[in-house]
């Protein structure tokens, strides 16, 4: 199933080359005794070295369950089904072994989620915990050297002012924007392939939620890193993906350029979330994180017929 190294290393040098390949993928998790949902349902996707991906969706789409399964944090009850191919660096992981699994989430998948308290070991400074990040991935998980100035310099490149403050801290001492941004220190401190963030800005508010995309947004230019950002809000997809992919009820529905996808949306549901947001945005509740360019083609969604007999549509075809 898996390919050998020399395979690998030439997928991970192409340009262009998918580093995360998608195909046909298909999960099922239990959610009772005997009972189960289909949370994804052959989800094709494709995230190329360098490149910024986009899935957006409504809650409940399948968003997160992807973004678990391309990470190989699924539930690991027997009883989840999992169809079809993750390839990652052009490893086969469906099926990989949690050692393989391991490897790829301490050197290739960096992951940044909406809850960091979760994420955060309670007990440990913030500053042994970017190092410990620091160190899994480093040849032999060396713990010879003094990582203080690296955890320094990640804190920083993830937007801390006071580093030297914020490593000596516990993660209850940090506001939540604060210990978002420890979050993306721990992940780009194993210099990753990917970045994965899942809703990373949600819980906060408005303000920090602009300066913590930012700061995504500019770590992720300054690595070279690909990103796949899964969020519910279209505009802040649109503001920071190259390509979306439009999740609805487990399925793709639509994806391409980010440009192409809302200048021009195929399915009703993309319509429906476009409207959304153009809605919200007269509320001037969202307006504030809509590039003015985008905001024409907010205007444009005006003029496509009512979302509600668009979806009855879509669903019956
Ligand atoms: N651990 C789990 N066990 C059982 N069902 C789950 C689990 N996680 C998610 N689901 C179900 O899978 C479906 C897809 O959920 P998922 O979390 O991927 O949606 P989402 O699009 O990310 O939405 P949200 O942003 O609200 O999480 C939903 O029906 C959800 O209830």
């Amino acid at each position: 199933m898996s390919s050998s190294r020399s395979d690998q290393s030439a997928l991970v040098g192409a340009e262009n080359a998918p580093l995360v390949e998608v195909k046909g993928l298909s999960v099922e998790l239990p959610t009772g005794d005997s009972e189960s949902v289909q949370a994804v349902r052959d989800v094709d996707l494709v995230i190329r070295n360098g490149e910024r991906v986009g899935l957006v969706g409504e809650s409940g789409s399948g968003k997160s369950v992807t973004g678990r399964a391309i990470a190989g944090l699924l539930p690991t009850s027997p009883r989840v089904r999992v169809e079809g191919s993750i390839r990652i660096s052009g490893s086969e992981m469906v099926g990989a072994p949690p050692k393989a699994w391991d490897q790829v989430r301490r050197k290739t998948v960096g992951m940044i989620f909406q809850d960091p308290l979760t994420y955060l070991n309670p007990t440990m400074r913030v500053g042994r915990q970017v190092a410990e990040s620091v160190i899994s991935s480093s040849p032999g998980h060396s713990r010879k050297h003094d990582r203080s100035d690296e955890v320094v310099r990640y804190l920083r490149l993830a937007g801390l002012d006071n580093p030297e403050q914020v490593a000596a801290a516990f993660p209850h001492e940090l506001s939540g924007g604060m210990r978002q941004r420890v979050l993306i220190a721990i992940a780009i401190a194993k210099a990753p392939a990917l970045i994965l963030a899942d809703e990373p800005t949600t819980a906060l508010d408005a303000t920090v939620q602009q300066r913590v995309l930012r700061t995504i947004d500019e770590t992720v230019t300054d690595l070279g890193t690909s990103l796949l950002l899964i969020s519910h809000d279209l505009a802040v997809v649109a503001e920071m993906a190259d390509r979306v992919y439009v999740m609805y009820g487990g399925r793709i529905v639509e994806d391409g350029p980010t440009e192409h996808v809302l200048h021009d949306p195929k399915h009703p549901y993309t319509r429906a979330l476009l409207r959304s947001v153009r809605s919200l945005t007269d509320e001037d509740t969202t307006l504030y994180s809509i590039p003015p360019a985008l905001r024409r083609e907010f205007a444009l969604a005006d003029r496509i017929p009512s979302a509600g007999a668009d979806l009855e549509d879509g669903h019956a075809s």
